[in-house]
């Protein structure tokens, strides 16, 4: 599905004036293409990608979601063609990983032998074939990850939102989990926008990214990632990498330091 979001504004309640956190993003999420939204924190990344998934209502502004093969099918409800993961992963820790991943599919009432012979095929994909059994709780950082990946998966939804999934990984489960994502990502090819503070994630995971300018977020600049796919870690060496992450580190720091500047003002 493609997502076409045209001059968006979020003005938050504070009780004041209110807190103005996307001013006028206007874009074109690709159907089938993986986009990073990268920017200094509080720009408005996590607002934007809740309006995407139905989660919050925008103030002013459109989002549609067609279907670029059938253009005539009118537009989408947003919260009826996304599911979205977060880094508070919201499992349930008594329940087993099969529970766990089969849960929107209980919840739609899905039988359970339907439910659970897809759960147990996404179990299979994200690595965690013969752990169906075990609690949430006994699993590693990683592994709950990979149930909430699954999780999302089961769901079959064509639009993935993704807010800083892998943030709270130690680096080398991160690696794993990135590299696991663009594998699924290649064989899925589902409409992804994924959060994240970190460049060289956006750069290894992304057909594109979009740099946030500091709050009021707006789109500073979109870095189409034309390295070949599949990715894996050893393209974080090359030139090629390296020239994308320089670009986009020299938009980074102005917006960083910009946000920074907000955060001194409100404090004196
Ligand atoms: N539900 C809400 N109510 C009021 N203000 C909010 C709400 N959600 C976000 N904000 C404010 O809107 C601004 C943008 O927040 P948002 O979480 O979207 O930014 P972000 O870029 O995702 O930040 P981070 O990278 O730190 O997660 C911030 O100033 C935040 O405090």
């Amino acid at each position: 599905m493609d997502i076409i979001v045209e001059n968006l504004v979020q003005v938050w309640d504070d009780g004041g004036d209110g807190v103005r956190a996307l001013d006028g993003i206007s874009h074109h999420f690709r159907s089938g293409t993986l986009t990073c939204l990268l920017g200094p924190s509080g720009c408005g990344k996590s607002t934007l990608a809740q309006i995407v998934g139905g989660i919050e209502t925008a103030t002013s502004g459109a989002i549609r979601i067609v279907d670029p093969s059938n253009p005539a099918v009118p537009p989408a409800k947003p919260g009826r063609c996304s599911v979205m993961m977060w880094q508070s992963l919201n499992l349930f820790p008594w329940r087993n990983v099969i529970d766990n991943v089969a849960f929107g599919l209980e919840m739609a009432g899905v039988p359970r032998e339907a439910r659970y012979a897809r759960a147990r095929e996404l179990i299979g994909m994200v690595g965690l074939r013969n752990f169906e059994e075990k609690a949430c709780s006994q699993l590693s950082g990683g592994m709950r990850q990979r149930v909430a990946l699954a999780r999302a998966l089961i769901m079959d939804r064509p639009i993935l939102l993704m807010d800083e999934p892998f943030a709270a990984l130690d680096a080398q489960t991160k690696i794993v989990m990135q590299e696991e994502l663009t594998r699924i990502f290649e064989r899925m090819r589902k409409t992804i926008l994924f959060v994240t503070h970190a460049i060289d994630e956006a750069i290894l995971l992304g057909d594109e990214v979009v740099v946030m300018t500091a709050r009021p977020g707006r789109i500073k600049e979109v870095i189409a990632i034309d390295l070949p796919r599949p990715r894996t870690q050893e393209m974080v060496g090359t030139k090629a990498f390296g020239e994308l992450y320089d670009r986009i580190l020299h938009l980074i720091r102005e917006e960083v330091l910009n946000a920074m500047r907000q955060q001194d003002e409100a404090v004196l």
